[in-house]
């Protein structure tokens, strides 16, 4: 069964009675702005790569409901004929503003922001939540495990072990904005023009009467690229001085594409007995695909190791994120509009660290001046103009140190208005050049801040102005909720 054509039905029930409840008990026209932000980075690392943005933006554009979904919501007997008029009519007509994909996006700051009808707006929340929260977890994974790869390139293999057909066709493209150089995906290859690429499975080295006749076999076939899987049988005793009379074979026929892959045992051994053989039959260029339930930490120690590795294949760990497997990315109202005027709200916690940042903001990245290192972040009312000099305040609300003078600094907006209304104010680009631009923006930051093991916090401030709203409404609702 298809999912659908659009996600309007998929989300939590209490949207839709929250939507009501607001065209019934405030004004329809009741605005308000909401901001998409999280507070804790997955793998206990420092920041996330902002992604899925896109499906964000068309999932808006297409936002519909269909008769039968009219149809389904009368029938639980909850909505008024007024509310299901509306949603038949249903628009954005909402303002969003949100940082491109690849960003590196650091806690509590608004990766994405609404504004609009409350009663539009809060009919998002559960599918962007959705989008925005798997697309960034995925890509920030990527990000770990190519970073660990040093370089070497990595091929997303995970479509089997998603948890389920949209997380490994919408990871797979995540996979590429973190790092990754293609996919065994087809669909995503198709649909996100990702290169799709691959070796064999020991199902086609079983097939046959031996391991040699499989090799030869498809070397007929795939004389031009010919990858084959030495381990199903025995690695060095018969895989690669296999593979090895498999390409002597394609190599007196004038082929010189050749590689093995290995996806079980002690890689770094294997590899390296493997590539000693590979040399010394003359074939120093046929290169080394790695497998086997990769992740960064395994791949780190087995570069340090010495392992012979020339590229990665990455599956489970990576498209389901498996070591720390949640983004708890959240949508929280920040004010509402009266009049045109903001009004800015604020959710108190018995947690402190839950508290939230009210008004319509916007994020900067500041850099020292004349230079693309960037030292902090400074989260703003997006109607203050930044002064030279500023007292800036921690965001986080569970800080010691509260208080930072921040001078000689240039700062640059991380957020842009990308919808008003239906209109569409930012193109989609290509997977890679998303993935450059995410590269560029890491080499912004400090090492220190990418680490895989205990990196630095990179600090992320907020302006006097913004800190004392935030006070000025806490006291009002502690005074009078
Ligand atoms: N030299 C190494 N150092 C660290 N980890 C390694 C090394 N070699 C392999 N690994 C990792 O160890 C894990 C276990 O591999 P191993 O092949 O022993 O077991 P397995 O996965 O049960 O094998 P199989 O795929 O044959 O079932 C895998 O995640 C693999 O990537
Ligand atoms: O290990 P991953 O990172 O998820 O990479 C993808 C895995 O998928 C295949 O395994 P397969 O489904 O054939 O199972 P097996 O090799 O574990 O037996 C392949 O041989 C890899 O091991
Ligand atoms: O092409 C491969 O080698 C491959 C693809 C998916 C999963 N494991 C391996």
């Amino acid at each position: 069964m298809k999912v659908g054509d659009n996600l309007a039905l998929l989300t939590d029930l209490y949207e839709f009675t929250m939507s009501a409840g607001f065209q019934r008990a405030l004004d329809r026209e009741q605005r308000g702005v909401f901001d998409i932000f999280y507070r804790q980075v997955p793998d206990n690392g420092s920041f996330v790569i902002a992604a899925g943005l896109q499906q964000a933006l068309e999932e808006i554009q297409n936002m519909h409901f269909a008769k039968e979904d009219i149809a389904y919501l009368r029938s639980l007997n909850i909505f008024d004929e007024e509310f299901l008029t509306y949603l038949q009519n249903f628009k954005n007509t909402c303002d969003i503003w949100a940082v491109p994909e690849g960003t590196p996006i650091f806690p509590r700051e608004p990766l994405m922001t609404i504004r609009g009808p409350l009663m539009e707006a809060q009919l998002y929340e559960t599918f962007l939540l959705n989008i925005l929260n798997h697309q960034t977890l995925i890509a920030s994974k990527a990000r770990r495990i190519t970073a660990a790869a040093a370089g070497l390139p990595v091929m997303e293999f995970g479509a089997r072990r998603a948890q389920g057909p949209s997380s490994a066709l919408f990871g797979a493209r995540a996979a590429i904005i973190g790092g990754a150089v293609a996919t065994s995906n087809v669909l995503a290859g198709k649909k996100f023009d990702i290169p799709v690429s691959g070796t064999m499975a020991h199902s086609w080295i079983e097939a046959f009467d031996s391991e040699i006749d499989a090799f030869n076999a498809w070397a007929d076939i795939y004389p031009d690229n010919c990858s084959l899987l030495v381990d199903t049988y025995d690695i060095l005793n018969s895989g690669v001085p296999n593979a090895i009379k498999t390409f002597q074979r394609l190599k007196g026929e004038g082929h010189s594409s050749f590689g093995i892959r290995i996806d079980s045992g002690d890689i770094t051994s294997l590899s390296r007995q493997a590539r000693k053989m590979l040399d010394e039959a003359g074939f120093p260029d046929a290169k080394i695909t790695i497998s086997n339930s990769l992740n960064e930490e395994i791949i780190s120690s087995l570069l340090h190791q010495g392992a012979q590795i020339d590229a990665l294949g990455v599956g489970e760990e990576l498209i389901t994120s498996s070591s720390s497997p949640v983004l708890s990315g959240v949508y929280k109202l920040a004010a509402v509009e009266r009049d045109g005027e903001l009004i800015p709200k604020i959710k108190l916690s018995a947690s402190r660290g839950k508290l939230t940042l009210p008004g319509l903001k916007q994020v900067y990245r500041l850099y020292h001046k004349g230079t693309n290192e960037a030292f902090a972040d400074l989260i703003a009312l997006k109607d203050e103009r930044l002064p030279i000099v500023i007292h800036a305040v921690t965001a986080d609300p569970m800080a010691i140190k509260q208080n930072k003078l921040l001078n000689n600094f240039e700062a640059r907006p991380l957020q842009t208005e990308v919808m008003n209304g239906t209109k569409l104010l930012t193109s989609t680009p290509d997977v890679f050049a998303i993935q450059k631009f995410s590269k560029q923006q890491l080499a912004e930051l400090p090492e220190a801040t990418q680490r895989r093991l205990n990196p630095d916090e990179f600090p992320v401030y907020i302006t006097p102005q913004l800190y004392a709203l935030q006070q000025a409404v806490i006291s009002q609702y502690t005074e009078n909720y």
